[in-house]
């Protein structure tokens, strides 16, 4: 069984600071093996002194055992102290790695299917990788290396049965890496079942509200219900492809022990090994065959415990979207700019093409077309959430690839329809807009945009918790706190993604007061979808098919007899766009 790849992917999950710690484990436990093998061969001179009556001889013998044995501890605990020392590293360091290494990835890789996977690798990846140095590691080592060192010593005392003894290797070697390999299989299968089973559960959950509403809460979730099918079915096949595994690597281990004792017998009858020799010969094809059968036993264990750290590899192996050492200041703060800019999230399907539309500081763009124009994706590539094909897209004067992260998201803030809450106190909720705004701020923006209102209303005030998501508010009210949390971080630009469900009066109010003051002091970009937004706004960016159909005042576009004209002309009849009077 080829260990290069396991290592080499543990390597990368310890890092390069860990790499020595990793080397020097990988040493002892080889020394250990090692001496293991040859304590075991000393035990041919041993007994042959002992039956041949050489009594001073066997005594020789016995105390090079003895040394060799003593090193053999030390060697044991060394490796086994090492081996925890990485194993501790490892778990202390991987949730780390991997959490740095996942903010850095461009939002587009957070598919259901990756997170489901990312949430099973931090959770049973960890344990198994600690596991991996407490239990399989040392064993599989010492199963390959002690064999080998008995055979080595073998040599001194009958030079046929060592050959006898390398011949059965690349056979057993052989045998262990395809039983593994089924096994392996059979663990990848249902990995992947597992996987689409727990997205499944998590949806369910998720969804409970949805599924209710169409009365499919108790009675059953298809997709859900044919998922656990799926696992369980690939389950059976797994444990099947896993028996001539597991099968396998014992008939292979007893057919090498059997073949040792022929030729032993064989050497006997031929007169070339006395039979007191012989017995010791006995005893030490089954000392070499012991770890070789234990190194079947765990060749499939191993196999799965790699499928494990290979996913987790996989994951830090992602490549990251390209950071700017450091963010070039541009000369135009709070400006947006789209300059050329094509965009498809897959390769073959355009979404955007050839964007270029200039939103100048401090006012107000709304961003109208139909469903599925790519409104809300120009607000993606504002924020960096994907890069562009080609084109330019420019924050503050500056490509939003020349600047760092933190300093470009620094500069934006995001109200979006989908509002999600901490599961925190509401003062918390709007402070994490900027956390070091003090209170003051805090009551001020959500004085602005209404949440003082809702405070009033409830028994613990600002101390409020707000539920997972923010559930125990109603969706106009989780804007408002949205809201406020944009006010509170004061950024130059604001995102803001128009609540297309129809508000109430009060929360209709507070919304509109709390823009024209966000407008006041920042570029505010909005996928509006009700006209008074569309007339205040200072410029109307009108999307069709991803492309900039028209721009202007909603009195130039009037008059420019265009798209939006027939929109507006039309609108009572408009299916596609989402514009709602009032
Ligand atoms: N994450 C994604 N992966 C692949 N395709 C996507 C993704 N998000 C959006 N799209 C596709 O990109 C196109 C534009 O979507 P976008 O959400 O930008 O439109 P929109 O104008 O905001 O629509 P709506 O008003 O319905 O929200 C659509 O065809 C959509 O299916």
């Amino acid at each position: 069984m080829n260990l290069r790849p396991l290592l080499r992917d543990l390597s990368a999950i310890l890092g390069p600071e860990h790499r020595g710690a990793l080397r020097a484990y990988l040493v002892w436990a080889t020394v250990f093996g090692g001496l293991q093998g040859v304590a075991a061969a000393l035990m041919v001179p041993v007994l042959r002194g002992l039956l041949a009556g050489e009594v001073g001889d066997a005594l020789s013998w016995l105390a090079v055992m003895a040394v060799v044995v003593l090193a053999t501890c030390v060697a044991n605990y060394v490796q086994a102290m090492k081996g925890f020392a990485v194993a501790i590293v490892a778990l202390t360091t991987m949730h780390e790695r991997v959490g740095d290494h996942v903010s850095e990835l461009p939002v587009g890789w957070f598919t259901g299917e990756k997170v489901g996977r990312l949430s099973r690798i931090v959770t049973s990846g960890t344990v198994m990788v600690g596991g991996l140095f407490a239990h399989l590691l040392t064993p599989l080592l010492a199963g390959a290396v002690t064999p080998v060192a008995i055979a080595a010593v073998t040599f001194f005392f009958d030079w046929r049965l060592a050959v006898a003894m390398l011949v059965c290797a690349p056979l057993l070697a052989w045998v262990f890496s395809w039983c593994a390999r089924l096994v392996g299989r059979g663990d990848e299968l249902s990995d992947t079942a597992a996987v689409s089973a727990a997205n499944r559960v998590v949806e369910f959950a998720r969804h409970q509200r949805t599924l209710r509403a169409f009365g499919r809460g108790s009675d059953g979730h298809r997709p859900l219900e044919d998922a656990i099918t799926e696992q369980h079915r690939v389950g059976r096949k797994a444990l099947w492809m896993a028996v001539p595994g597991i099968l396998g690597g014992g008939l292979a281990t007893q057919f090498a022990f059997t073949v040792l004792i022929v030729v032993g017998v064989l050497l006997a009858l031929g007169g070339s090994v006395d039979p007191v020799a012989l017995v010791a010969v006995l005893a030490l094809a089954a000392r070499f065959t012991g770890p070789l059968a234990e190194l079947s036993e765990l060749s499939g264990a191993v196999r799965m415990a790699h499928n494990d750290v290979r996913r987790i590899t996989e994951v830090l192996r992602e490549e990251p979207l390209p950071e700017p050492v450091a963010t070039t200041i541009g000369e135009r703060p709070g400006e947006i700019e789209f300059d050329h800019v094509d965009f498809g999230y897959d390769e073959d399907r355009p979404v955007l093409r050839d964007v270029t539309f200039t939103v100048p500081p401090r006012t107000m763009t709304a961003l109208v077309g139909a469903s599925g124009s790519g409104k809300t994706t120009v607000t993606r590539l504002i924020a960096r959430f994907w890069d562009v094909d080609s084109g330019t897209v420019r924050v503050g004067g500056t490509d939003v690839r020349d600047q760092r992260t933190e300093d470009l998201v620094g500069q934006i803030a995001m109200v979006f329809q989908d509002v999600y809450l901490f599961d925190d106190t509401l003062e918390a909720n709007i402070l994490a807009g900027r956390p070091d705004a003090t209170t003051e701020e805090v009551r001020a923006a959500g004085r602005l945009a209404g949440v003082e209102e809702i405070v009033g209303r409830l028994p613990d005030g600002w101390a409020t918790r707000v539920g997972e998501g923010g559930t125990s508010l109603s969706g106009g009210e989780r804007q408002r706190v949205s809201i406020a949390r944009a006010i509170v971080k004061n950024a130059p630009v604001v995102l803001l993604d128009e609540a297309t469900a129809a508000l109430d009066t009060e929360n209709e109010r507070y919304v509109r007061a709390a823009m024209r003051a966000l407008t006041e002091r920042s570029t505010v970009l909005v996928i509006a979808h009700r006209l008074p937004t569309v007339v205040a706004a200072d410029q109307i960016v009108v999307l069709d098919g991803g492309a900039v159909a028209q721009v202007g005042t909603h009195e130039e576009l009037i008059v420019a007899d265009g798209r939006y004209a027939a929109f507006w002309h039309e609108r009572d009849r408009a299916r596609g766009w989402r514009l709602a009077a009032g």
